[in-house]
């Protein structure tokens, strides 16, 4: 391996970064270059090279994503990572992260989140578990309780570009109450396409109501017994509990198939909650997005709080140096700035963005021996006051 060089492309590299990431992936037919290409204008592609061959290749979407507090901030929204197979482990990833969080830094971008191909690759680069998904599994025509409302307006099945105006709004509505959600815009169409024209893959079936839709799919499947068709919920959005349901209700009660499955599902996913027998509902969580602050000092002041607190942090960022340090946090006045006060916490970059929306409370991370109280106190504050009312989630793959 010669000297790597991490730089962002131009347009006429847009095929070559194709070509590496399908190589990464191991798709790269023709018919899978072609389903990716469209999806590389939107974002801003960086590839590393070893001399003159690109091995490695990353991008990032420019999106927003919703804070706590029914506030949002610009978010990163990194994707279509990989390396060559044959330079693997030499440092090619590394210098991909290095020469994107310091353009995102550089760039004023607060934070960077990404979906993880495998769990262990990113904790070393600042990254932590902020939301988790909840692959959640109902049997059709499962009951709910009698006292849940259901909105007696219809849902109809429309073609999802023409339901796009009414998606926009209804998601953009449902966000801002939702810690976690990124913005939907041209290019998370441009994901769904690419993703629905995967070989073999159901279409894209869209269900819309005047408060709220659904995206899903259904695979086809018969037994002895009769037909045994599985619908797979892509994302639920809707304005209120009733629409919700109503919603629900109409993928549910589908004639022919008999079991729904919904992978991005939040851990409070409300359904769970309208069942006659909670049971009925299979769950099973895993990590969802990771989230890095790029820029502490501009997350900690993005995001509201539950409670007042005004606590030291000693942030440990051996990544990107500039966060490290203590922080002084003080919720009431809103302000966040550098001390030399005594630090009342410790903790790794990582772990303050495993908190940072709310998925993981303080309290969690330091039974896990991951954050160290230094003074009596003050982990129970600043767990309370950095502590969500809803799970963060995120309906779309990035
Ligand atoms: C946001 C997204 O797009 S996620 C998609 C990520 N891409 C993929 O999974 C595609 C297939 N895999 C790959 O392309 C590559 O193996 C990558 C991108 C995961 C890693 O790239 P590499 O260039 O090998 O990583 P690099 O050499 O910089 O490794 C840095 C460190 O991470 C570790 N690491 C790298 N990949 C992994 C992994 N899959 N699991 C655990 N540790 C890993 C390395 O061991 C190394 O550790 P060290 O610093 O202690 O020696």
């Amino acid at each position: 391996m010669g000297n790597l060089e991490a730089r962002r492309l131009d347009d006429s590299e847009h095929d070559e970064f194709t070509s590496v990431f399908g190589a990464a992936f191991l798709e790269d037919s023709e018919a899978d270059l072609a389903r990716l290409r469209p999806i590389v204008p939107h974002v801003t592609p960086l590839g590393v090279f070893d001399d003159a061959e690109m091995v490695g290749c990353g991008g990032h979407y420019s999106t927003y994503m919703s804070l706590p507090g029914a506030r949002s901030c610009p978010v990163a929204g990194v994707t279509l990572v990989g390396v060559k197979p044959g330079h693997r482990r030499r440092g090619v990833l590394t210098a991909l992260m290095r020469a994107q969080l310091d353009g995102l830094r550089d760039a004023d971008v607060p934070l960077a989140a990404l979906y993880a191909s495998e769990g262990a690759i990113y904790g070393r680069f600042g990254y932590g578990m902020a939301s988790f998904e909840n692959h959640l599994s109902l049997p059709g025509r499962v009951a709910f309780r009698g006292d849940v409302e259901v909105d007696e307006r219809p849902v109809r099945e429309i073609d999802l570009d023409e339901a796009l105006p009414a998606i926009y709004a209804q998601h953009a509505r449902a966000a801002a109450n939702r810690p976690g959600w990124i913005g939907r815009d041209s290019a998370w169409r441009a994901r769904e396409r690419m993703r629905q024209a995967r070989a073999g893959r159901a279409p894209y079936r869209c269900a819309l109501h005047d408060g709220g839709h659904a995206i899903y799919r259904v695979s086809p499947d018969w037994t002895e017994r009769g037909p045994d068709y599985r619908m797979e919920v892509v994302s639920l959005v809707a304005d209120d509990p009733a629409s919700y349901a109503a919603l629900c209700r109409h993928l549910l009660d589908f004639d022919l198939v008999s079991e729904v499955t919904w992978r991005k599902a939040a851990i409070d996913e409300p359904v769970v909650r309208m069942l006659v027998d909670p049971r009925a509902a299979a769950q099973r969580v895993v990590d969802g997005v990771w989230l890095r602050l790029v820029d502490v000092e501009a997350a900690l002041t993005s995001r509201d709080y539950l409670a007042d607190v005004d606590v030291v942090l000693e942030v440990r960022d051996a990544f990107c140096p500039w966060n490290e340090g203590r922080w002084r946090l003080r919720t009431r006045a809103s302000a966040v700035e550098r001390t030399s006060e005594p630090a009342q916490l410790a903790l790794d970059v990582a772990d303050l963005a495993a908190a940072y929306l709310g998925g993981s409370t303080l309290h969690q991370l330091a039974a896990a021996g991951r954050v160290r109280e230094l003074e009596p106190g003050a982990l129970t504050a600043a767990s309370r006051a950095l502590a969500g009312d809803r799970a963060p989630s995120c309906p779309d793959a990035f």
